[in-house]
């Protein structure tokens, strides 16, 4: 089985990620965490000195690399990931897509002291201007979130709460 989680910055797509593997009993990988390591350097570092669009093509990349490589796999993506390169159809394609639906004022709370390790959101002055940046933004993502057959909302959305609903998503089609 592949499972690929989709969803914002902050949503908990690797926590969540790393549980329902443990629970699976299946690989585990965090693409952001992919392009870290065959890059050997940060994902801030990237952004710096190579610029978003080296760092889009890196990730539509290793994304097909992981695909290829592990018929069985939960796969937490980056923020952006579905957004860019078709990446949003090879996920569709490969694999069961759940979308981790978390409101925006929950991102603010749980982003508020981790922004600077995430580039498109540091160097703002506030909460505010986070909040109007991560509104603006699902705004401009949601369109590829939504296409995502499977959806959880927060706080409901457990390994047992995943569980359930890939359970009746497969006894339904
Ligand atoms: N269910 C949850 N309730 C409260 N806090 C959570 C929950 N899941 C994750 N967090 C916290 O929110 C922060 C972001 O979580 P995580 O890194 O898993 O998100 P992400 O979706 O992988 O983000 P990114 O797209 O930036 O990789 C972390 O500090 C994590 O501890
Ligand atoms: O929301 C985004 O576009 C991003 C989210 C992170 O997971 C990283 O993939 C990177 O910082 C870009
Ligand atoms: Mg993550």
């Amino acid at each position: 089985m592949r499972l690929h989680l989709i969803g914002m910055p902050g949503a908990g797509k690797t926590t969540l990620g790393r549980a329902l593997a443990t629970a699976y009993e299946v690989p585990f990988r965090d693409l952001d965490q992919e392009i870290v390591r065959r890059e050997q350097r940060t994902i801030p570092d990237i952004f710096a000195q190579d610029g978003e669009e080296y760092f889009r093509e890196r990730e539509a990349s290793v994304l097909r690399d992981l695909i290829a490589e592990l018929p069985d796999l939960v796969l937490s993506t980056g923020g952006g990931t579905p957004c860019f390169h078709h990446n949003l159809e090879v996920l569709l394609e490969s694999g069961l897509t759940l979308y981790l639906a978390v409101p925006v004022s929950e991102l603010v709370r749980r982003l508020q002291r981790q922004a600077a390790s995430r580039p498109l959101l540091a160097a703002l002055p506030d909460a505010a201007a986070l909040e109007t940046r991560l509104a603006e933004t699902l705004a401009a993502r949601q369109q590829f979130y939504d296409r995502a057959p499977l959806c959880c909302a927060a706080p409901a959305c457990s390994v047992e709460a995943v569980r359930q609903l890939v359970e009746r998503y497969n006894a339904a089609v």
